[in-house]
């Protein structure tokens, strides 16, 4: 019969032989997340035996990180903004940088809602619902669509919703970005997919073969969503209301140009934990 400790410097051991570069830290939390222990558990129970069946998850989970896949997508849900939120096949796996978008708009949100008492907020492309549940939470007067492509990323948007208990102001549409959208809001977030069609097959096997395309594939120039949303925003945001996006590192100046040629203005722009880029918010260039 193995211990914790054991299994856990097992996976630890593959892990590393595969030339994963957080080994440990990755087998802690498989190890963690399987066995639903803390962290803490897993660093002073070493002692600890584990029934054959539990050994047998571990060495399971192991195996799919061997083969690349995440270790929140093998756990089934990842923390975004202090949530805990379910993945699924066609989910994007939400990033840390992507907090920044929320942070940016979360102000933005509470402004409306202290003069007005409530806010609409749209979100295309929600995926697991992260930007707009985060803001939802954050701001208990609002209110708010998340629209996406895909029907197995909204199911899992909507069990998202229902666990965190957001589902009574958290409504799930499908469409194609402004397609089947209804009525008007006052913020506008999205994450769109935005890699040039040609450098995903260059992307790590993790974001490659486990990220939907959908949410990564931005088309040739990796500008597509950004065109979409831009030409239809007019028509779907109040007059003194704010869009704001998430973009690629190298994209400000054309998101920036895109959106102008909509007739909106660069309201604010944020660089993420890398010094790059990350967001840009607008507003209507006219009154
Ligand atoms: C980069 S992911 C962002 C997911 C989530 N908002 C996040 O930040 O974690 C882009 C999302 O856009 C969705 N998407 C792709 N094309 C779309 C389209 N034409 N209309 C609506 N959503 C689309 C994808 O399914 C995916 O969920």
């Amino acid at each position: 019969m193995t211990t914790l400790g054991a299994i856990v410097a097992d996976a630890r051991a593959q892990l590393s032989a595969a030339g994963l570069q957080d080994a440990a830290i990755e087998a802690r939390l498989l190890v963690a997340g399987i066995l639903k222990l803390s962290n803490t558990e897993v660093f002073t129970d070493g002692e600890r035996p584990l029934a054959t069946d539990e050994a047998a998850l571990v060495e399971q989970a192991v195996a799919r990180r061997l083969k690349r896949e995440p270790v929140h997508r093998i756990l089934g849900s990842r923390e975004f903004h202090g949530l805990d939120l379910l993945l699924s096949a066609e989910t994007l796996e939400p990033r840390p940088d992507t907090e920044i978008l929320v942070d940016t708009m979360a102000p933005l949100v509470e402004r409306v809602t202290a003069s007005q008492g409530k806010a609409r907020i749209l979100d295309l492309g929600t995926g697991t619902g992260a930007i707009l549940l985060a803001l939802l939470k954050e701001s208990p007067a609002s209110s708010g669509v998340g629209s996406d492509i895909s029907l197995d990323a909204l199911t899992t948007a909507e069990r998202n919703a229902v666990r965190l208990d957001l589902d009574q102001r958290f409504q799930a549409v499908r469409s194609h970005w402004f397609d089947g959208i209804g009525g008007v809001f006052d913020i506008i977030v999205s994450n769109p997919p935005y890699i040039q069609s040609a450098v995903i097959p260059d992307l790590e096997p993790e974001v490659r073969q486990f990220d939907p395309l959908a949410a990564l594939d931005g088309g040739p120039d990796g500008l597509s969503a950004y065109r979409s949303i831009a030409a239809g925003a007019a028509d779907f945001l109040d007059i003194g209301g704010f869009i704001g996006v998430e973009i690629g590192f190298d994209q400000k100046d054309a998101v920036v140009d895109i959106f102008a040629a909509a007739g909106f203005i660069l309201a604010q722009a944020k660089r993420d934990y890398g010094g790059n880029d990350r967001v840009l918010v607008f507003c209507r260039s006219y009154p």
